[in-house]
């Protein structure tokens, strides 16, 4: 089973308009609302491509209770804890560009942080375990190695996607799937990274570490995937890019159901960016149907072996 774990769930608020006027009333156009956080995205669309996973983290509150009964509805497993305070609501500005304000998080005293530890320590080496989105700030920045270190011990297969320090603490340990977009890759190396080359370049020295797979996805310029063995670069198919949320989670998605189905690195490297292009071309997480329409039309050059 693929277990994805949250941390910091959200409902994301979505709201498109015109001219923003800071400091003025700006009138919103269209608002919609989904079951946030990345793994849990990971988990949406992992169920539209009829792979099951199941999804951990803290909810709580009212709108915790929207998360739940939303992954009820789409057939989803869950086996959230329970917190006392509502889980946060994360708001994306659709304007001419988009800007995000993301909540940060509840507070998690000891005994919750040991709950999930005990349920993390029924995972076997028969499943897979993705670590997404960012720790709330009332958890040791250490939350995530010490997941890692019980899961490694256990050959459970972990897959990250998360950014800052979390991110570089966890490259210590050798990961099966690592996704990080442009700006998490500067920030990992300290380095503008500019082309699609030296994205390969940085990508390997990742592999070197010892992560097994590397997709770095570059938004509109498409992604660049890593192995012992291979590179690959991607280029993003044309679209209208209605919003682009998510669309990095649905790239670990694709990447993730293609490997359950036993593709090989070049096809489930292209259904991954099928999954995150056909989520830029949605308002909410992509559809089964779109990635499969987009999935011949992603164009796929092979690299060398820097
Ligand atoms: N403008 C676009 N046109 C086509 N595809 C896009 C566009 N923007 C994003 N995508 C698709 O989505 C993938 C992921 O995009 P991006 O690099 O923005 O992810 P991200 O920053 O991790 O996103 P998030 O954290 O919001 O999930 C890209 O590799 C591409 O396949
Ligand atoms: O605050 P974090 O945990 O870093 O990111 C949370 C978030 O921005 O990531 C997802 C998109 O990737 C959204 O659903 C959610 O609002």
């Amino acid at each position: 089973m693929i277990y994805t774990l949250t941390l910091n769930p959200s409902i994301d608020y979505t709201m498109h308009v015109s001219n923003f006027e800071p400091g003025g009333l700006t009138r919103a156009t269209e608002t919609d609302y989904y079951p946030g956080g990345k793994g849990i995205n990971v988990s949406r669309v992992l169920s539209r491509l009829d792979i099951p996973s199941t999804a951990l983290g803290y909810i709580g509150g009212f709108t915790g209770e929207f998360i739940r009964s939303a992954l009820k509805t789409e057939g989803i497993e869950e086996s959230f804890i329970e917190t006392n305070q509502p889980t946060r609501i994360n708001v994306k500005l659709k304007d001419d560009v988009e800007s995000e304000i993301n909540g940060p998080g509840p507070e998690l005293n000891d005994l919750l942080q040991r709950r999930l530890l005990e349920q993390l320590d029924r995972l076997t080496s028969e499943d897979r375990l993705l670590l997404a989105g960012s720790i709330p700030s009332s958890l040791p920045d250490s939350f995530y190695r010490t997941i890692a270190e019980k899961c490694i011990k256990k050959n459970i297969p972990l897959a990250v996607d998360t950014s800052g320090q979390a991110l570089k603490e966890l490259l210590d340990y050798p990961l099966y799937l690592i996704k990080p977009n442009q700006k998490e890759l500067e920030d990992l190396f300290g380095e503008p990274i500019d082309s699609k080359e030296k994205t390969a370049l940085y990508a390997r020295k990742l592999v070197e570490e010892g992560c097994e797979h590397v997709i770095v996805s570059l938004g509109g310029e498409g992604a660049v995937y890593v192995d012992k063995e291979t590179t690959l670069f991607a280029d993003a198919p044309k679209g209208e890019v209605i919003n682009t949320v998510g669309a990095g989670d649905s790239m670990v998605a694709g990447f993730l159901a293609a490997k359950e189905q036993h593709l090989s690195p070049e096809e489930a490297f292209r259904k991954s960016v099928a999954c995150g292009s056909a989520t830029a071309f949605d308002s909410d997480l992509g559809k089964r149907k779109d990635v499969d329409d987009l999935y011949e039309s992603i164009i796929i050059h092979q690299g060398g072996k820097e």
